[in-house]
């Protein structure tokens, strides 16, 4: 456990803030994600404070966990929110998120999702292609408005990260070359109805090592002074999300080094500068708590079934991740060497392998830093209801989400006549 943690032992009991995990058990049943209001409050502060004086806006990636608890607490803090559909601008919307402090990144956004985010008035799109930025210069044209942009750029740096999170490799899927985008960016005229006003990077996620970073970093740089040159203006630089949590013994940068780094020789450039960290912000603010249904010792394996799977928790059996699991209650007897498998119908349906636990069913779980890409990706497979999710706030329990019903899960289906 590290970073923003509230999960603390006392007594051989694991609680969140001053609220036993055991209670919300009871109350609320399990699985069940739990976070904390503090964790969240001090990981945000610690953003905001490491840019000193520097003009910035947080834009917290909403994907990382979209609850709209979690989204008005940072909107109360001031945040601002990065968004990849227009799904999640409602959420932001209804969170009371100012749309004013929002950006729109990703790289299908269909006319609907521009249509909702010009009528909202976001503070800008992020776009990742020439057909986006033709699309969005028709439809604002048609709307009569202008649409905000920064050119979200590929800056082909490696991010030294889990492939299928890394974003800013010229293979991958995201932004725009940077001499495509100088391109672009300089033939801004033809573009009636855009107002170029940023650039945006992000090279990919869970990233612990600050060099990538500062690679990418540079290259934005080098391109702002290029288009400056040539008379064109840039008011804010998006230097994208990534910053790593532990989960187990990685050792990521401080939010405090990190912020610096993305800082360092700024110079005259009086940008402001956006970021968009989701993980780091959530990541260890929140935990999943199981418990376990059976044991079953075979000749080879002890596994222990809990009542948590792959679609509450996807990233163990999507990216192989290691999630650190705690007992609530530390047991007294053997330990053996446990896989931790839920009750779906796949072998790849794990939380976590070779555990050293001591284990009875019945026995109560924590699957530690699951408030990012947890309840978020989570999905109903095998018609699993959605876990309920709870806020602690010191001495308080509040309910954020009921757990799902299956009647909810076939509500929208239709038989056929
Ligand atoms: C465009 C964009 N911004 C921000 C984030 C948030 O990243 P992280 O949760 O690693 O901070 C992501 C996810 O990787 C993203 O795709
Ligand atoms: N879903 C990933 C992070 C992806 C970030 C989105 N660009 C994870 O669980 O680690």
């Amino acid at each position: 456990m590290s970073g923003f943690s509230s999960f603390i032992y006392r007594n051989n009991e694991l609680y969140a803030e001053s609220i036993s995990l055991q209670q919300i058990a009871h109350e609320y049943g399990t699985p069940c994600y739990i976070y904390s209001r503090s964790a969240l409050t001090r990981a945000y502060q610690e953003f905001d404070s490491a840019f000193t004086s520097h003009a910035h806006l947080i834009c917290y990636a909403v994907k990382a966990n979209s609850n709209i608890a979690v989204l008005n607490l940072f909107a109360r803090l001031g945040s601002g929110f990065d968004i990849v559909s227009g799904g999640e601008l409602q959420r932001v919307l209804k969170a009371g998120g100012d749309p004013r402090k929002v950006v729109f990144s990703g790289v299908g956004k269909k006319i609907d999702e521009m249509r909702m985010a010009l009528t909202a008035d976001i503070l800008c799109f992020n776009v990742e292609s020439e057909a986006e930025l033709l699309l969005l210069n028709q439809v604002a044209s048609e709307m009569h408005k202008t649409a905000p942009v920064s050119l979200r750029v590929n800056p082909d740096v490696d991010a030294k990260t889990h492939p299928y999170i890394s974003t800013g490799l010229k293979e991958n899927k995201f932004g725009i070359p940077i001499n495509e985008a100088e391109r672009l960016y300089s033939s801004a005229k033809q573009f009636s109805h855009i107002n170029f006003m940023g650039l945006d990077c992000h090279i990919g996620s869970q990233l612990t090592d600050l060099d990538p970073f500062v690679q990418a970093r540079k290259k934005m740089f080098d391109l702002v002074d290029r288009l400056e040159k040539q008379g064109l203006q840039i008011n804010h630089l998006d230097l994208g999300g990534g910053l790593g949590i532990r989960y187990a013994d990685e050792t990521p940068p401080s939010i405090k080094d990190y912020v610096s780094a993305l800082c360092a020789s700024i110079g005259q450039r009086k940008k402001r500068i956006l970021i968009e960290p989701g993980r780091s912000l959530v990541g260890n603010s929140g935990l999943l708590l199981t418990r376990v249904e059976y044991l079953k010792h075979t000749p080879e394996r002890n596994f222990a079934i809990v009542d948590a799977a792959m679609n509450d928790l996807m990233r163990p059996a999507f990216y192989n991740a290691y999630h650190e699991i705690l007992p609530v209650i530390k047991g007294k007897g053997t330990v053996s060497n446990y896989q931790i498998v839920g009750p779906v119908c796949e072998t790849g349906d794990f939380l976590g392998h070779n555990r050293k636990l001591t284990l009875a069913s019945g026995d109560l779980l924590a699957v530690m830093s699951a408030g990012a890409y947890g309840m978020s990706m989570s999905s109903n497979y095998n018609t699993r209801p959605r876990a309920a999710e709870v806020m602690v706030d010191d001495n308080n329990i509040y309910l954020i989400r009921e757990r799902e019903s299956v009647d909810q899960l076939m509500a929208a289906e239709k038989i056929l006549p």
